[in-house]
C-alpha cells in the first residue's frame, strides 16, 4: 500500500505556500489538506503547484468551500446524490460533480493558459448541476503592480461580482501631456541637498541641509517612522485648517468658470508642512533614514472588494505601527484644465480619482495653468487609487513630500498611518469632502464609511444604497482634495 504524502509546516516548501494562502486570509488548517491531496494528484511536482504564484493550490482550497457550499445548497434541495462532494477524479461522475481538483496533466494545461493571462481576472470554468458549462468569474490577481513594486500586490474578490478594475498600473507618476513638470539638477541648490553627507544622515552628528524644511530636525525615526509630533501637527491642520496659515491665489483654479473664463474668490490654500527627502545631488547612500517614500511601498498591501458599497478598498496584511509609510498617490499629471476637459468627457463612472496638488497655489502672484497641477489615477494609477474615504477618524493621512524638485508646483503624496493598524484593516484616508455643501454644483458619493462621526449626515439609514455622484473637495477645507470644477 502506498504511504500517505507527509508535509510538515516546517518544511520550506510548504510554508511558503502557507504564506501564499495566509495573504488570502486562509487559515492553515484547511490549506493543509488540500496541499497533501494536490500533491498526491500531481506527483509530488510542486513546480505544478507553485505555478503561477500558487494558483492552482489556491483554486483548489477555494473550490473545496465552493463545493461545500453547493453541497449544502444540494443537500437541503433534496438533490443529494448529483452534488456529493468529489473527492478526486475516479468515480467518472465529473459532469454531475463539481470538481475538487484536476488531474495533473489537465491541471498543468489549465495552468499554462492561466499563465498566459496572469494579471488580468482569473476565469473559472465550472460545470453545474445540469451538466452546463456555465463561467464564474473569482477575481484573484496575484500581483496588480506587474512586478513594478518591490513587493507584490494582490487583488481578491471574496464577494466574486465584481469585474477586475480596469486601469493601467504605474508605479511613478507620469505627465500626461501639458504639465510643466521640471526637474533639473540645476534647479537644487547647495542649500536645498547634502552634497557632504555620507551614508545615513540620520546618524549624523548634526542634522545636515535636507533638514531645514523641517525646522533642523529629520521628520522621520531611526525605525524609518514618520515622528508623532509631525503627524500630530499635520492632523490637526487638516482638522482645524482655519487655526493655521493660508495663503490667497488671485486667480485660484478651483474658483474658475470655465464657460466665462472668470474666476470665483479663493477661498485659500493652507501653507502645508512638506517632508523634504534627501535625493541624487546628496551624498547620503540610499539607505539613508531620510529616503523613505522615494524607496516605494514595502509593507504587504491587498486589493479588496469592500462588502459596505464602497467598491474595491485597500487593507494591510501585517500590523503597522503609527507612521508607517504605506503608498503615494501615483497618477497622471495633468493641468487643471486637462483635467476638466476629462471630467466633461467622462460619463459619470461611479468611482473618480483625482487629487490636486495645491499646496504652492497662493505663493505666487499669476499661476500659470501648465502649473496648476494634479495627480489623476482613473486610467493610470498604483495602489492608492483603492484607498477609500472615512470622515473623522481615518488611520491614514496624505502629506506632501518633496524629493526630486524645490518647486512646488509638483510634489508626491504620500500616506503614513496615524496610528497601530491591525493586519486585515482596511486603510482609509479623509478626503475632506463636506457633504452638506449643497450650494457646490457637483454632488459626492453617499458615504458609506461607517464612522460614528459619518459627516454625510443624509445617509443615515440608507449604507450600501449606491449613487452615481462624484467626489468633490469642500472650499473650506484644506488638504490634498480632489478637485472641483465649475459646471453649469
Ligand atoms: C479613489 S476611489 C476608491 C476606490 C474605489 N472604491 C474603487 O472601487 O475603485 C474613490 C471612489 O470610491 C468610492 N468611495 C470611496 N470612499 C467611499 C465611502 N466612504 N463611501 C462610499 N463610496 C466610497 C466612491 O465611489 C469614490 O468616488
Amino acid at each position: 500500500m502506498e504511504q500517505p504524502m507527509m508535509l510538515t509546516e516546517n518544511d520550506e516548501k510548504v510554508r511558503k505556500a502557507l504564506e501564499k494562502t495566509r495573504e488570502l486570509s486562509i487559515p492553515d488548517e484547511k490549506t493543509m489538506p488540500v496541499l497533501m491531496k494536490l500533491l498526491e494528484e500531481v506527483g509530488g511536482s510542486w513546480s505544478l503547484v507553485k505555478l503561477d504564484n500558487y494558483s492552482a493550490l489556491i483554486d483548489a482550497v477555494l473550490s473545496v468551500d465552493e463545493d461545500k457550499k453547493k453541497l449544502s445548497e444540494g443537500s437541503s434541495n433534496g438533490d443529494r446524490g448529483n452534488n456529493k462532494l468529489s473527492e478526486g477524479s475516479s468515480n467518472g461522475d465529473r459532469g454531475k460533480n463539481p470538481k475538487v481538483i484536476d488531474s495533473p496533466v489537465s491541471l498543468k494545461k489549465s495552468y499554462e493558459t492561466r499563465s498566459a493571462v496572469s494579471g488580468s481576472s482569473v476565469q473559472v470554468v465550472q460545470n453545474n448541476n445540469n451538466g452546463d458549462r456555465k463561467r464564474k468569474y473569482r477575481n484573484r490577481i496575484s500581483d496588480i503592480t506587474k512586478g513594478s513594486e518591490s513587493v507584490e500586490i494582490s487583488l481578491v474578490d471574496d464577494v466574486g461580482s465584481e469585474d477586475a478594475p480596469k486601469f493601467t498600473y504605474i508605479p511613478h507618476s507620469i505627465v500626461y501631456q501639458s504639465a510643466y513638470v521640471h526637474v533639473s539638477l540645476a534647479r537644487i541648490s547647495d542649500e536645498d541637498c547634502c552634497a557632504n553627507c555620507k551614508g545615513d544622515c540620520l546618524s549624523a552628528e548634526l542634522p545636515c541641509a535636507c533638514a531645514r524644511e523641517t525646522s533642523g530636525e529629520f521628520a522621520y525615526t531611526n525605525e524609518g517612522l514618520l515622528k508623532e509630533n509631525f503627524l500630530d501637527t499635520c492632523l490637526k491642520m487638516k482638522k482645524e485648517p482655519d487655526r493655521f496659515h493660508k495663503v490667497y491665489c488671485k486667480d485660484c483654479p478651483l474658483e474658475r468658470d470655465h464657460d466665462k473664463g472668470t474666476y470665483g474668490k479663493c477661498d485659500g490654500h493652507l501653507i502645508r508642512k512638506f517632508i523634504k527627502e534627501c535625493w541624487r545631488k546628496c551624498g547620503c547612500a540610499m539607505h539613508c533614514g531620510n529616503r523613505v517614500v522615494q524607496r516605494g511601498i514595502s509593507c504587504k498591501l491587498q486589493v479588496y472588494f469592500t462588502q459596505e458599497g464602497k467598491g474595491w478598498g485597500l487593507r494591510t496584511l501585517q500590523d503597522l505601527p503609527k507612521g508607517t509609510f504605506v503608498c503615494e498617490y501615483i497618477g497622471e499629471i495633468l493641468t487643471n484644465t486637462e483635467l476638466y476637459d476629462r471630467n466633461i468627457r467622462s460619463s459619470g463612472e461611479r468611482h473618480t480619482y483625482p487629487v490636486t496638488l495645491d499646496a504652492d497655489w497662493g505663493s505666487e502672484k499669476e499661476l500659470k495653468d501648465e502649473e496648476a497641477l494634479c495627480l489623476d489615477a482613473t486610467i493610470c494609477g498604483n495602489v492608492a487609487r483603492f484607498i477609500n474615504h472615512r470622515c473623522e477618524d481615518a488611520n491614514m493621512i496624505d502629506i506632501p513630500v518633496e524629493i526630486e524638485t524645490p518647486d512646488r508646483h509638483y510634489y508626491h503624496i504620500a500616506f503614513f498611518t496615524l496610528r497601530d493598524v491591525k493586519a486585515m484593516d482596511e486603510l482609509t484616508w479623509d478626503y475632506m469632502i463636506d457633504f452638506n455643501d449643497k450650494s457646490h454644483p457637483i454632488k459626492a458619493f453617499r458615504c458609506c464609511c461607517g464612522s460614528e462621526s459619518c459627516r454625510d449626515k443624509k445617509t443615515k439609514g440608507s449604507q450600501g444604497k449606491l449613487e452615481r455622484r462624484k467626489i468633490v473637495p469642500t472650499k473650506k477645507q484644506s488638504g490634498s482634495k480632489v478637485v472641483a470644477f465649475k459646471r453649469k
